[in-house]
């Protein structure tokens, strides 16, 4: 039995992405759903994000078996310390956000009384706001959730269950493990593509225009990364700033083997490590993990897959 009435907090991407596949795959959840900023409300109503937007973040977790808090991760413990007086006793209190251990513990402060399991759907795109969400976004993602010992077990397989039926695959993880590895396959290569971008636009021998119009392939990806919303990705560092220190550590210790390789012409070293890192990229399409959709992330193919649910009372 899944949860029958689930409240979003925070109607941005992940919000609204979840609101609207809940729609789509859940027809008989009753969605509710807050944001604290009043155009965010407006155009989510437009766009049918979840049932019913409510005007204050009590309101929409009144009823609920399940609130998602769907905000910045320096937002989380403020966004819960909103709901606490309203918040059912037995409604299950989940959340989104990139990085796990700071969600916990800001999440655990708040709503010291509730069961809180957190998770991260590993799905996004570099949009945010209201008219980013589509209902396919978590369909064959990971989402890794990250129960506290001795969770409530009924709640961790309600949740379990309900992010398969979004179309997620479920992984559970510990949420320092979790932070660990998403520190080296997500936050690393976002502050990479930042800082790429940013030295290329920094260039005084070569011109903005010339950056844009022979920007090929690989540029053109870290350009698509590098536009990401700057409050969230702040907030990605600041919470899990000792992962990703030591990531940063070990991928400038790599760098500088390669710069040295290049420095005295040492072309095996570079060879063996392009043909290692090219096997890796294999591995990665031969268990089928990379995005099938060649497109995905990019404004035009986003709206193909918009979903515009049908009223509650349709
Ligand atoms: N963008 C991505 O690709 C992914 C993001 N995440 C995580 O999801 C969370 C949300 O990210 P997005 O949806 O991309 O951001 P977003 O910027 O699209 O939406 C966040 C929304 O939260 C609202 N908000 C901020 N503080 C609030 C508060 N106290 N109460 C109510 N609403 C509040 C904002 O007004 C905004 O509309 C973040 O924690 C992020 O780490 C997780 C996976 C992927
Ligand atoms: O747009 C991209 O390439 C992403 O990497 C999206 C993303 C951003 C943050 C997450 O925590 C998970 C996924």
């Amino acid at each position: 039995m899944t949860f029958q009435r689930v409240a979003i907090i925070g109607l941005g991407l992940q919000g609204g992405s979840i609101g609207l596949a809940v729609q789509a795959y859940l027809p008989d959840v009753v969605t509710t759903g807050y944001d604290r900023d009043a155009i965010t409300r407006t155009r989510a109503a437009e766009r049918r994000l979840v049932h019913k937007v409510c005007d204050t973040a009590a309101e929409a977790v009144a009823d609920c078996d399940l609130v998602i808090f769907c905000v910045p991760l320096g937002a989380m413990g403020i966004a819960a310390e909103q709901v606490r007086a309203a918040l059912p006793a037995d409604a299950l209190v989940s959340d989104v956000g990139s990085s796990k251990q700071v969600v916990a513990k800001a999440l655990g402060e708040a709503l010291p009384d509730h069961v809180i399991i957190p998770a991260h759907p590993v799905a996004g795109t570099e949009n945010s706001g209201a008219d980013a969400g589509f209902a396919e976004l978590f369909r064959n993602r990971w989402c890794i959730v990250t129960p506290p010992p001795q969770t409530n077990l009924v709640k961790l397989s309600q949740l379990v269950a309900f992010w398969e039926a979004l179309g997620a695959n479920v992984e559970i993880m510990d949420a320092d493990h979790h932070d660990l590895v998403l520190a080296v396959t997500s936050h690393l290569p976002h502050l990479i593509a930042y800082t790429i971008v940013g030295t290329a636009s920094d260039l005084e021998e070569v011109t903005q225009s010339e950056v844009i119009k022979y920007s090929a392939g690989g540029f053109r990806d870290f350009t698509r990364i590098a536009a990401s919303d700057p409050t969230m990705w702040r907030d990605v560092f600041l919470s899990n700033r000792q992962a990703v220190l030591t990531m940063l550590q070990r991928f400038t210790e790599d760098l500088t083997a390669l710069q040295r390789a290049i420095r005295i012409g040492d072309g095996e070293t570079l060879f063996n490590h392009f043909a290692r890192t090219r096997a890796t990229r294999r591995s990665i399409i031969e268990e089928g993990q990379d995005d099938a959709r060649p497109d995905f992330g990019r404004a035009d193919h986003r709206a193909d897959h918009r979903t515009d649910p049908k009223p509650a009372d349709s």
